[in-house]
């Protein structure tokens, strides 16, 4: 519980941290008056119990006393904790959203994007749960006893070290347990967040899975996972029943002890029996609070869980800004020595250098995996280098800002995401100030225009999710027509492999173009148009630049572009066989 609150003091600012402090010791407070009244309760027993009544009324009032003044610390705690409770789904958001998008945008996958949504979701309300409806239980079943432990050493110090010994036993078997359980939920959470991304991919990926006939293995994939997250939670499930019956055996192990001294002491004549049966009130009511932290201790566990997992994205370190962001002499793009690798481990690109002058076209072509994209990413600094430098204009990206180079990088890659919304939305989110008459001109440019001029509604129309309604060369078309509006000087570009009708490869082909024109371009080239008219190409193979050169240069040399070259007029001469043949 104390780790818990150290915790949450973590995330928010100093304001709240001292409402959290004040939180805690009205719960604390309560606690103890709650223990007081509960203690209370043996002289006013014993006293009516014998008939004394004038002891019984001195004692009502206090007991009386403790208890408004028990409610009102319950009443003000309660309202600072549930005001404190909305301020964290606020905070837990706005501190996730303010730092992940300073996160390099590399760290984000499907995974990723899985995991935030849980932890916007459920993880925020269950950070808030903690003062909102955890914190108050939690700390009057540890505090209250402690109270009626302290008070009862005043009126027989047997009992009090019996129950002394008996709360500590029951709080060490909670740890024990908290520690066996808690690796049954974190196996819990790992089965759901599988569960979820194998669901989502499904999903995603229905078009893909259908066409290769391989639904049947979609669902075994999403079987399995929904099948372990069903162990996982049976597993959970039996680990927790479990674990509660150990906690509440020891409970009532310690009752069984306190009953036995208690009728002893009576029996034996230390204890008068009307305040035996006052002890014997107070000891339940001290086990009902044991009770209380044994079932809540695993919604605390959770909440914990969820906290670290929002904590651990909050201190994964963000892109580093500079403080006087330089400004690019022009366009040029440079890699100097560049070596990058994922994991720390496997270099992914090593001492590559390459110098795509201003207004130029760089191809890139390689086998799969040989880093192709990863060089566009760096480039984007969607990730740091690990040695080396990227640089725009003379500059090296680190000292140009996100936002500056952002301004000046266009990225047009393969997986095209159109949000849902009308066409119009999705071109021009590049430059919401552009005119209608600068719209139009990227649309005419990318052959955008066809497409408005086809759907129902031209520009209004709405293109639905992840745009299910437009084939995959009308979303590059849209991504480029993006582009072209955004004008930005720099555009990494990845041509899309797959293959295209006749008509949209003509249109994605002209809109390429349009967007290449006086502009600097660096485009993973799949078709052989892009590779015959770039300024230079570049042949990289396990992360190094293996030729580099113009294409007849790189044709003459005979080595891998030559192989590159072959295999794609192979594969496009069977392409144009197939499409003569189908006429
Ligand atoms: N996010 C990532 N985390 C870890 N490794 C990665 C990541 N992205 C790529 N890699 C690895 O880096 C290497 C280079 O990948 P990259 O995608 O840059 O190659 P590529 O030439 O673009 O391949 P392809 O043509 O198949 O897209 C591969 O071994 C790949 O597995």
């Amino acid at each position: 519980m104390i780790t818990i609150v150290r915790l949450l003091a973590t995330l928010v600012d100093r304001p709240r941290r001292r409402q959290l402090a004040r939180v805690v010791a009205m719960f604390v407070a309560t606690g103890v008056l709650q223990g007081l009244a509960f203690a209370c309760v043996v002289p006013v027993l014993d006293a009516a119990l014998r008939q004394d009544w004038d002891a019984a009324t001195t004692w009502l009032p206090v007991l009386a006393g403790l208890f408004v003044a028990h409610h009102v610390a319950l009443a003000v705690g309660n309202l600072d904790g549930y005001d404190l409770a909305c301020d964290l789904l606020d905070i837990t958001l706005a501190r996730l959203g303010d730092h992940t998008v300073r996160l390099p945008l590399g760290w984000y996958d499907q995974d990723r994007t899985g995991q935030l949504s849980r932890m916007a979701s459920k993880g925020a309300t269950d950070i808030a749960s903690v003062p909102g409806h955890l914190l108050r239980p939690l700390i009057a079943a540890v505090v209250s006893p402690i109270t009626v432990i302290v008070a009862m050493a005043f009126l027989e110090w047997r009992l009090a070290l019996a129950l002394l010994a008996g709360v500590l036993a029951v709080l060490a078997a909670t740890r024990l347990l908290s520690a066996i359980v808690g690796r049954g939920e974190g196996a819990y959470d790992a089965a759901m967040a599988e569960g979820s991304a194998r669901v989502v991919e499904f999903a995603l990926n229905q078009p893909a899975l259908r066409v290769f006939g391989r639904t049947v293995h979609g669902n075994e994939l999403v079987e399995t996972a929904l099948k372990e997250q069903k162990r996982a939670s049976r597993r959970l499930l039996v680990t927790g029943f479990g674990g509660l019956g150990i906690q509440l055996l020891a409970i009532q192990a310690l009752l069984t002890v306190v009953i036995a001294l208690t009728v002893q002491l009576s029996l034996g004549g230390t204890l008068a029996p009307a305040t035996a049966i006052g002890l014997l009130v107070l000891t339940v009511r001290f086990v009902e609070s044991l009770i209380d932290y044994g079932e809540l201790s695993s919604a605390l566990r959770i909440a914990e869980g969820s906290l670290r997992r929002v904590l651990d994205v909050l201190a994964l370190e963000p892109l580093a800004e500079p403080v006087a962001p330089a400004e690019p002499a022009d366009s040029g793009i440079e890699l100097r020595d560049v070596a990058f690798s994922y994991d720390g481990a496997t270099q992914v690109l090593d001492r590559v250098s390459l110098t795509a002058p201003p207004r130029s076209l760089t191809a890139v072509v390689g086998p799969s995996g040989s880093g192709k994209s990863t060089l566009l990413r760096l480039v984007a600094r969607f990730h740091d280098v690990t040695a080396g430098s990227v640089r725009l204009g003379g500059v090296d990206v680190r000292d140009l800002g996100t936002e500056a180079l952002m301004r000046r990088v266009s990225i047009v890659f393969q997986d095209v995401y159109l949000f849902e919304g009308s066409l119009r939305d999705n071109v021009i989110m590049s430059r919401p100030d552009a005119t209608d008459e600068q719209l139009r001109e990227a649309a005419r440019l990318a052959r955008v225009d066809d497409i408005v001029a086809r759907l129902p509604h031209g520009w209004q129309t709405r293109i639905g999710e992840a745009g299910s309604t437009l084939s995959g060369g009308e979303k590059q078309r849209v991504s480029i027509a993006r582009a072209l509006l955004k004008d930005a000087p720099v555009v990494l570009l990845d041509e899309a492999t797959a293959a295209l009708d006749a008509e949209n490869e003509a249109a994605v082909q002209e809109a390429l173009t349009a967007l290449a024109a006086d502009r600097t371009v660096i485009v993973i080239a799949h078709r052989l148009q892009t590779v015959v008219a770039a300024d230079q190409i570049v042949v990289l193979d396990g992360g190094r630049i293996v030729e580099r050169g113009s294409h007849d240069d790189l044709l003459a040399h005979g080595g891998r572009y030559l192989d590159f070259w072959r295999e794609r007029t192979q594969a496009e001469g069977w392409r144009l066989l197939a499409t003569e043949s189908r006429e």
